[in-house]
């Protein structure tokens, strides 16, 4: 469960969010500069609320009136963008290991091996990343994220680098993520039709606030 009740603001720009969550995929949708990369990273520990509060599944990751405030790497979050960000000067191992390195063996709730075969990535686990076409190296962002064990995953929008094809092509391993391995997700896109494939409850954002569409 995510519950969060939290204001943040940033020059002109504020974003005030209150809400809970249990769903294995949470869509959130809104137009250009509503507020969506904002709330990720607020969530992810890269920016910080002036006020509210922020618990993940009884794990406080933020609370203005008890002044707690747990780090970026003590809340165990995978963050996955849609350019991926995959460093280039290391190959495909190197990239999804980078991260499970720094885990301890009691961390590490998934091995290479199952999550190579989850996304599908094994011919490739030698190249080089200027050697991967988009999709594939998106998948590569995502098998990273993975490895570092998250208990969730914020995807800003994962597809929206990749042609309609290959989006129909990755959309399957966000389902197997799903139902496989179970992280819950907060997905944010701005083509509804993921969602509506990734059963997700979706929720609207305007101008840093969550609407309800007539
Ligand atoms: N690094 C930054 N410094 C200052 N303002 C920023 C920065 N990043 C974003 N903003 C502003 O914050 C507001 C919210 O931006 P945000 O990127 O969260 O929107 P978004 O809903 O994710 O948009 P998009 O759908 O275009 O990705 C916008 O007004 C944007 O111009």
């Amino acid at each position: 469960m995510l519950s969060c009740d939290l204001s943040y603001r940033r020059g002109q720009f504020e974003l005030n969010i209150a809400l809970q969550t249990q769903a294995q995929v949470t869509g959130i949708l809104g137009t250009s500069g509503s507020g969506k990369s904002t709330l990720l990273k607020v969530l992810a520990g890269l920016l910080k609320p002036q006020q509210g509060r922020i618990e993940f599944n009884e794990q406080v990751f933020f609370d203005s009136q008890t002044r707690q405030y747990t780090p970026s790497y003590q809340r165990h979050v995978g963050l996955v963008f849609q350019d991926g960000q995959l460093f280039p000067h290391l190959n495909v191992r190197q990239n999804l290991l980078y991260g499970y390195r720094y885990l301890k063996p009691a961390q590490r709730r998934f091995e290479l091996a199952q999550i190579v075969a989850l996304l599908d990535i094994d011919a490739l686990i030698e190249r080089r990343i200027t050697q991967l076409s988009g999709g594939e190296a998106q998948r590569v962002a995502l098998g990273r994220a993975l490895l570092y064990s998250p208990r969730l995953l914020l995807l800003d929008e994962p597809l929206s680098a990749l042609d309609t094809r290959l989006k129909q092509q990755i959309l399957p391993f966000f389902a197997r993520i799903r139902d496989e391995i179970q992280i819950p997700m907060i997905y944010v896109t701005h083509q509804p039709q993921e969602l509506e494939y990734l059963q997700a409850d979706i929720l609207h954002m305007a101008q840093g606030k969550l609407i309800h569409l007539p």
